[in-house]
């Protein structure tokens, strides 16, 4: 098949572990015969310092052609200035909005190879399969802000089509799983979750009789998936606590470096970038994970290109590596591989249990 695939790199360790997902989507291209073009494009700090705007037209107009795009991270210090008139942070929520990718997917599933890196029982661990479903375009993020010299204001507001459409793809989702849903708010006190739980209720009950829907509060949400993590299938959540709990649950994992995601609307276009961010205390080491990075590239090749039979070997190619011991400093920190080295074992290892001919018969 031919792809154009656009890779924004952002800032800090965004370029470095965009280079490594982006040669192994080349190497995926050259075994498998496809025809990947991969276009760079400036966003978030890097593209405030060269356009003075943190996603210029150009970036959004090469985003919208697209069939996927891939980011690294942006924002960092430099830009952070809180009199700063022009964030990096606001390229990125700009483009999910105008691409309409209101579902981020973010699976959590330890692998066996990391758990000793992950600061909790390592019996909780096993078997750990999740699959969080944060809303990615209302909420918070999104609603008026207001500054005066006495204080300031955000507005949160979801619209009943807003909570319904995401709650449809999280019950979607957990069919093709284990059909179960947990849908965290924080009903006790919010208005916008007294709505997200009503219209959740409702959804999972008219739509989907084979789907089962808990609700739990999101502060003991933030308990239960450090004390009781297999317990979840799938979770979907508002734009905020979704951010907020799914950093946590990168230490199920043993790594913020490790978690992929796929942020999919309604539209063509999906993107798919790790869940970190720019990590300005290690960025230009070359010390940074690839792997979230690596695995978006592999949920890029699933949900945008349709390529399931690809996006698997490259997921094996992953846990090959962590399985022969090949970690990044933030797992391994005394004995650590560099980001590039990563990259280069884990190119090594894709195809390495699926040829091309298997693939296409
Ligand atoms: N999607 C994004 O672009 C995104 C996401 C989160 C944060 N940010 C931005 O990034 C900047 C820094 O934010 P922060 O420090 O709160 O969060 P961060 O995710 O950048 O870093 C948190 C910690 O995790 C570590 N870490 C993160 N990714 C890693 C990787 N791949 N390998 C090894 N270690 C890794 C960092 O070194 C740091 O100690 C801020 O400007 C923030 O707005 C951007
Ligand atoms: C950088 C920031 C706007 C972003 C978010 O909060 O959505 C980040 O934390 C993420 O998780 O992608
Ligand atoms: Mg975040």
């Amino acid at each position: 098949m031919h792809a154009e695939i656009v890779v924004l790199p952002g800032d800090g360790i965004g370029p470095e572990v965009t280079a490594a997902a982006a040669a192994v989507l080349r190497t995926v291209g050259q075994r498998y015969r496809h025809r990947f073009d991969l276009h760079e494009h400036a966003i978030g700090g890097a593209a405030i310092d060269a356009h003075g705007d943190p996603l210029p037209e150009k970036t959004l107009a090469a985003c919208r052609n697209a069939d996927a795009v891939l980011l690294g991270a942006v924002g960092g210090p430099q830009w952070s200035d809180p009199q700063a008139k022009v964030r990096p942070e606001q390229g990125l929520l700009a483009l999910r909005k105008a691409l309409g990718l209101y579902a981020n997917l973010r699976p959590v599933r330890p692998h066996p190879a990391t758990l000793g890196a992950a600061p909790i029982k390592p019996h909780l661990l096993a078997g750990v399969d999740l699959l969080v479903v944060r809303e990615l375009t209302g909420g918070i993020y999104f609603g008026d802000k207001t500054r005066d010299a006495d204080g300031a204001s955000d507005v949160c507001r979801y619209s009943v089509a807003e909570v319904e459409r995401v709650v449809r793809r999280a019950c979607v989702l957990a069919r093709q799983r284990r059909g179960h849903v947990t849908s965290v708010d924080k009903a006790n006190v919010l208005e916008t979750s007294r709505l997200w739980r009503e219209v959740a209720t409702r959804v999972a009950r008219d739509e989907f009789s084979d789907v089962t829907i808990e609700h739990q509060l999101v502060d003991s949400m933030a308990m239960h998936l450090l004390s009781k993590p297999r317990a979840f299938d799938v979770v979907v959540t508002e734009n905020m606590f979704g951010d907020i709990l799914t950093d946590e649950a990168s230490m199920l994992a043993g790594s913020m470096g490790l978690l992929p995601s796929a942020s999919l609307g309604d539209g063509r276009v999906g993107l798919y970038e790790p869940i970190h961010g720019s990590a300005p205390d290690i960025a230009g080491r070359g010390i940074a994970n690839p792997c979230g990075a690596i695995l978006s590239a592999a949920m890029l090749l699933r949900h945008s290109l349709g390529l399931e039979l690809e996006a698997g070997c490259v997921e094996r190619a992953v846990s090959a590596a962590l399985e022969d011991g090949i970690l990044t400093r933030d797992l391994a920190p005394e004995r650590g591989v560099g980001t590039v080295r990563f990259a280069a074992e884990v190119i090594e290892r894709i195809g390495a249990d699926c040829h091309v001919a298997e693939l296409r018969d």
